[in-house]
């Protein structure tokens, strides 16, 4: 399991495999068979996941992640450029991505032209702290075709989109919960 700090933007992680492809598969299966929106505590089949952050020391007790979104793209999809909002969220986000690889895009507030791009393989956990939660955005093309060129030797990587799911972790802060989001 490679642990690596992407593009020297500070409290990005990427780890790569942090769920095996029988994992992967049952979590798609649990995903599509049912219908999964709701409030309430996170759904069962995540609890091994949330398990492994506190065994790897991704987390900490008290920062155990009280809501996970699930995101589907099919290719041609994306996520425009964001940050999870600060007032509402903990200083840590999780996002396990299944199926397929994308590119996402880490573009400064203050600084559009200050940008980096890490890959998500599927089955990896990106792991979104620090200045890389809070002074960037981050989005995900809708191209079908990616190429990354920061790879380790140098070499073009191509990533052809298909379908991608992604569970994203987070905390919302106890202040944040008495926000009313319905209106
Ligand atoms: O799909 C992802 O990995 C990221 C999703 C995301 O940024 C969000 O839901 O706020
Ligand atoms: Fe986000």
């Amino acid at each position: 399991m490679g642990l690596f700090k992407t593009a020297a933007l500070e409290g990005l992680y990427v780890i790569e495999d942090f769920i095996t492809e029988t994992e992967e598969q049952e979590l798609i299966q649990a995903i599509d068979s049912r219908s999964w929106c709701g409030n309430g505590p996170l759904p069962t089949f995540t609890d091994f996941i949330v398990k492994r952050f506190k065994q790897q020391k991704i987390i900490d007790f008290e920062d155990e992640p009280n809501m996970c979104i699930i995101n589907e793209y099919e290719a041609g999809q994306g996520i425009m450029p964001h940050t999870d909002a600060a007032t509402i969220f903990g200083p840590i986000i999780l996002s396990l991505s299944l199926l397929s690889s994308c590119l996402m895009k880490f573009t400064h507030s203050n600084n559009s032209e200050t940008q980096f791009l890490t890959v998500l393989p599927p089955r990896s956990l990106l792991i979104m702290t620090k200045s890389s939660r809070y002074d960037y955005k981050h989005s995900i093309s809708k191209d079908i075709t990616e190429w990354f060129d920061g790879g380790e030797n140098g070499e073009k990587q191509e990533i052809i989109r298909s379908r991608r799911v992604s569970l994203t972790f987070r905390t919302v802060r106890s202040s944040g919960m008495d926000v009313d989001i319905s209106s």
